[in-house]
């Protein structure tokens, strides 16, 4: 496999008059050819910093960066035609149709008109195409976006969280076009704070943290380095479940108190639990190991939890532009 997107040592500070900020502190990351690749981290831990550096739009203090083998920004022009990205929202007139939009924006492209009605059938948006853009859903919008992104018919195609926003069925159809557009053979890098959702869509996942990379590989190799070997303990008393934290945290156990259980992990035989609580004259009424998702992981590794609905909307951006250096259309 040969990397599409390389990283090493990515660092970069914004100086403003309220201080100092290290927004990347030597972030790495790498993304392999015809993968879906998860870009996770909590608000403000990096991830638009590092693709908004990716694409030229602002400049590193340091580190080293590649597209398509070829080092950035040095080679951006000769890459961008191959790449697609959305990172700034781009905004639509609002009395266009999408394919109008597509068309006007492969115009400016040197896009043939052919691919417009493609990219129309492509993210599902054919039957609606005469319709105007302003009487689309968030979710029909944010397809449009993703259309003038695939304009160019890329290799490679970057996205900021392209399913913000969306309801249960948008976020199904996004699903489904990621992993239609991987099947054709383009590498996709999404970022997005939606575990499940990546855990669904994703090969391989990258998670950043503080503006540093905490785990990265496959979404099963992920998933097993840091699953815990926690175990749910029901006790037959609830009245019982503080004593029995204590007792268990005596022996060296990390002890979650929830409202009917507890969750138990760093003890290495969960024969343990049972003989410690027996002693005290608690009998546990079940001993389950708790299943580990990237959720459960994200948070372990980040201390946070993902809060969602906190990004910028297709229709609430305040960027005007729907061409943004040449990225995308
Ligand atoms: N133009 C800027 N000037 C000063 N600080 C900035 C600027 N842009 C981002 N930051 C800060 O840099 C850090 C990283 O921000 P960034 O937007 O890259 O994070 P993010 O992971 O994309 O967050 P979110 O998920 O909230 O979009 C944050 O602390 C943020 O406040």
């Amino acid at each position: 496999m040969s990397a599409v997107l390389e990283i090493q040592g990515l660092r970069k500070t914004y100086r403003s008059r309220r201080g100092v900020r290290r927004a990347l502190d030597g972030f790495d990351m790498a993304v392999e050819a015809g993968q879906v690749h998860g870009f996770l981290g909590p608000n403000g831990s990096g991830k638009t910093t590092t693709l908004r550096t990716l694409l030229g739009l602002i400049k590193a203090d340091g580190g080293r960066m590649s597209l398509l083998g070829r080092a950035v920004p040095q080679a951006l022009p000769e890459v961008a035609g191959q790449v697609g990205a959305i990172v700034e929202s781009p905004q639509f007139f609002g009395n266009f149709s999408a394919r109008d939009t597509l068309s006007l924006l492969a115009d400016a492209g040197g896009v043939p008109q052919s691919r417009v009605a493609e990219v129309l059938e492509l993210v599902g948006l054919r039957d609606r195409a005469g319709e105007r853009v302003k009487t689309y859903s968030l979710g029909l919008k944010q397809r449009l976006a993703v259309g003038s992104a695939l304009l160019k018919n890329p290799r490679l195609l970057i996205l900021d969280e392209p399913a913000n926003g969306l309801d249960p069925g948008g976020i199904r159809e996004m699903r489904t076009l990621m992993r239609t557009l991987a099947g054709s053979g383009m590498t996709v890098l999404l970022s997005s704070h939606i575990l499940g959702e990546i855990q669904l869509i994703c090969d391989s996942v990258t998670i950043i943290s503080a503006g540093r990379r905490v785990a990265a590989g496959t979404v099963a190799d992920v998933l097993a380095r840091h699953a815990t070997s926690a175990v749910r303990v029901r006790v037959e008393s609830v009245a019982d479940l503080t004593s029995s934290a204590g007792a268990l945290r005596e022996i060296g156990a990390r002890v979650s108190v929830e409202p009917d259980h507890l969750v138990v992990g760093g003890i290495a035989q969960p024969g343990a639990i049972t003989r410690t609580l027996a002693a005290r004259g608690i009998y546990v009424s079940e001993l389950a190991p708790v299943a580990v998702d990237l959720e459960s992981v994200f948070l372990e590794l980040t201390g946070t939890t993902p809060v969602e609905g906190e990004h910028r909307q297709v229709d609430q951006s305040t960027a005007t532009p729907a061409v943004h250096g040449g990225w995308g259309q």
